[in-house]
C-alpha cells in the first residue's frame, strides 16, 4: 500500500502547530524530533522533519508528496507548488521597513538604495512590478539589524507583532504579502497519494471549521424562541428540546466565534438564560 510522505518543519515556529493539527485530524505519530522520519500508526503516512527553507525543493523533486509550510516560503521558492489548504496559524506579513529617522516613507523612496533581505525573489518581483530598482543584500537572519550597522537603507523581512521592527528602530513602509501556514502538494504526487491528500483535506476542513465556530446552548421561554432562532440560525436550523419546566425550551445552535459577543445582549434581551458556549472539535458538513 502506498504511503503519503509529508514534510513538517524540524524545529521552529511551525513544528508544534503542524503536529497539533495532524493529531486533531486523528493522525497519531510515533514521535521524536531527533528522528528525521516518523510513521503514523493509524494512517498510511510518513512524516519527514526538514528545514523550512529546504521544503520547496523537496516538494518540487517529489521527494515528499506534501508539506506543512509557511506560504511566504512557497512564494519565495515554490513557484509551481500548489496550496491545498490554508491552516490559519503562523500568520505574518513580509514587509519592507526603513529606520524611523529615514526620510523614506514609501517604496519609491528606496529607488537606487540598498535593501537587506532573506527573501530576494519576493523583493525583486515586487520591485520589478513597481518599476523600482534597488540593490539587494541577501542575509539569512537578523535582517533587522542591517540598517543599524550601515549595511542597508532598508530591509524586507517577516513582521508579525512588529516588536522586532520596534526594537531595531524601524518603521514598516510597505507590506508585500500576507502569509500563514499552508498544506501544499508536490507537482509530482501520484493519483493514489492525491486520494490520501483528499482525505486529509476533508479532515482538516472539518477541524478548521470547528475552530471557527462555537456550540451554544441556552434556555428560553417558548414565546421567545422564534426571535432567538432568528439570532442563532445555526448550520441548518437550531435544535429545540422541551425543558422539564412548563413553557420553556432548550435551544442548541452553532455560531461563528467572532459573532458570539455581538449577539449576546440581543439573546439576553430576548429572554435567553443559562447560556453555555462550548468549543467544537470537528464540524463535518
Ligand atoms: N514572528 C513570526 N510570527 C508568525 N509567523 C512567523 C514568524 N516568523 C516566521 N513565521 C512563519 O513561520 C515560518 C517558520 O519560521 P521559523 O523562523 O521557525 O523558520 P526559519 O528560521 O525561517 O526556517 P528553518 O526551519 O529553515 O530554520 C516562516 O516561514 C513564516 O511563515
Ligand atoms: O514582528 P515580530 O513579532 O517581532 O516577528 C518578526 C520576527 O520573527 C521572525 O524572527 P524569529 O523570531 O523567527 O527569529 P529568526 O530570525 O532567528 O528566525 C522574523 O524573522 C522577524 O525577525
Ligand atoms: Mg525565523
Amino acid at each position: 500500500m502506498s504511503k503519503l510522505k509529508i514534510a513538517v518543519q524540524k524545529s521552529g515556529r511551525l513544528h508544534d502547530d503542524s503536529l497539533k493539527i495532524l493529531k486533531e485530524i486523528g493522525i497519531s505519530i510515533d514521535n521524536g524530533k531527533d528522528q528525521l522520519k516518523a510513521s503514523a500508526r493509524n494512517f498510511p503516512l510518513e512524516i519527514f522533519y526538514l528545514r523550512n527553507g529546504d521544503i520547496p525543493q523537496y516538494l518540487r523533486d517529489g521527494v515528499v508528496d506534501a508539506a506543512i509550510i509557511g506560504e511566504n516560503v512557497l512564494i519565495e521558492k515554490g513557484g509551481d507548488i500548489s496550496i491545498v489548504e490554508r491552516l490559519g496559524f503562523s500568520k505574518c506579513k513580509v514587509s519592507i521597513a526603513v529606520p524611523k529617522s529615514s526620510k523614506a516613507s514609501s517604496l519609491k523612496d528606496l529607488d537606487g538604495k540598498r535593501i537587506a533581505t532573506s527573501y530576494p525573489n519576493t523583493v525583486n518581483q515586487f520591485l520589478e512590478q513597481e518599476g523600482i530598482s534597488a540593490q539587494l543584500h541577501i542575509i539569512n537572519g537578523s535582517v533587522e539589524i542591517a540598517p543599524n550597522i550601515g549595511l542597508a537603507d532598508g530591509i524586507c523581512d517577516i513582521v508579525s507583532s512588529g516588536s522586532t521592527l520596534f526594537k531595531n528602530g524601524l518603521k514598516e513602509i510597505q507590506v508585500l504579502l500576507q502569509s500563514e501556514a499552508v498544506l501544499a502538494t508536490s507537482p509530482a504526487i501520484s493519483e493514489e497519494n492525491k486520494a490520501l491528500i483528499d482525505k486529509i483535506q476533508f479532515r482538516l476542513k472539518s477541524v478548521l471549521r470547528g475552530r471557527e465556530n462555537k456550540y451554544v446552548l441556552l434556555n428560553a421561554p417558548n414565546d421567545k424562541l422564534e426571535a432567538i432562532v432568528n439570532i442563532l440560525p445555526g448550520m441548518n436550523s437550531p435544535t429545540i428540546l422541551p425543558l422539564a419546566k412548563e413553557g420553556w425550551s432548550s435551544l442548541h445552535s452553532v455560531i461563528n466565534k467572532n459573532d458570539f459577543w455581538s449577539v449576546i445582549d440581543e439573546l439576553k434581551a430576548n429572554g435567553a438564560e443559562g447560556i453555555l458556549v462550548c468549543p467544537i472539535e470537528n464540524m463535518v458538513l
